[in-house]
């Protein structure tokens, strides 16, 4: 879809805007500095065209709608995410084994490359929300457990803290993506997120890529911060 080369691991998440404006903070980014997310807030506002649009501007598109349902539901809506031309899309770990590798098997027969990563606890939960869902453990044994389900489902990666990152390479091997929302420089505020590092440890620790939206997006300058981001991550 796009013929950009991205040199930066940073995904922009365009979140709590509006089609208008996310098109206008777009056009401010340059598509080989940063990937863009379109994630349920923007997706259920403006629909699919938002994608076109962010594709003709050259950007490649994560498109985060984290589906969970039965496995045909699953796996046709992943399908039709690919349809869309998106770079990667996910889907909860949570939805098992059977609903993940059905997905994968439908992006494989229907000839598409597009990463199919799988959430594993979100990055707004702390140890403490873990009892509250019925999850026995430390939430590093469940992360853990969830990122090797995926892997054994056969998709790309998973979505975790970059706290996570370390143990997940170990674990899963380094061509396993991870991809690691509660990215945070010191001086911005952590906001609902609770498992935050900042960009330049997430990607010492072995992030793949870094997804990052308010920092971003709630900046007078957004383009001047992701530049501010980027030199921090340099010389790794
Ligand atoms: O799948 C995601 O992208 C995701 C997973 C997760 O565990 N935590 C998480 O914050 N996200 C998304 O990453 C973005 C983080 O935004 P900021 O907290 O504003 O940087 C949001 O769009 C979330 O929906």
């Amino acid at each position: 879809m796009s013929t950009t080369t991205v040199t930066s691991p940073i995904i922009v998440a365009l979140d709590n805007t509006t089609y208008n404006d996310a098109l206008r903070l777009a056009d401010t980014l340059d598509p080989a500095l940063c990937r863009l997310k379109v994630g349920k807030e923007m997706f259920t506002r403006c629909g699919p065209q938002i994608v076109k649009e962010l594709h003709s501007r050259g950007f490649e598109v994560f498109l985060d709608l984290k589906f969970h349902d039965i496995p045909n539901t699953t796996a046709q809506a992943v399908l039709a995410a690919a349809e869309l031309g998106v770079w990667m899309v996910n889907v909860h770990a949570t939805a098992g084994e059977q609903a993940m590798s059905l997905a994968k098997q439908r992006l494989v027969d229907g000839g598409y490359d597009t990463l199919l990563i799988a959430v594993t606890v979100l990055t707004s939960m702390g140890a403490d929300t873990l009892p509250s869902i019925g999850v026995q453990g430390t939430l590093d044994e469940h992360v853990q457990r969830l990122a090797l389900l995926t892997k054994q489902s056969g998709l790309d990666g998973v979505v975790c803290s970059a706290k996570e990152a370390k143990a997940l390479k170990t674990l899963c091997g380094q061509d396993f993506k991870l991809i690691t929302p509660g990215i945070r420089l010191p001086e911005d505020s952590s906001d609902d997120q609770k498992r935050i590092c900042t960009p330049a440890d997430a990607m010492h620790d072995g992030s793949d890529y870094l997804v990052i939206g308010r920092s971003i997006t709630t900046a007078a300058d957004p383009a001047a911060k992701l530049q501010t981001i980027l030199a921090t991550l340099d010389g790794q």
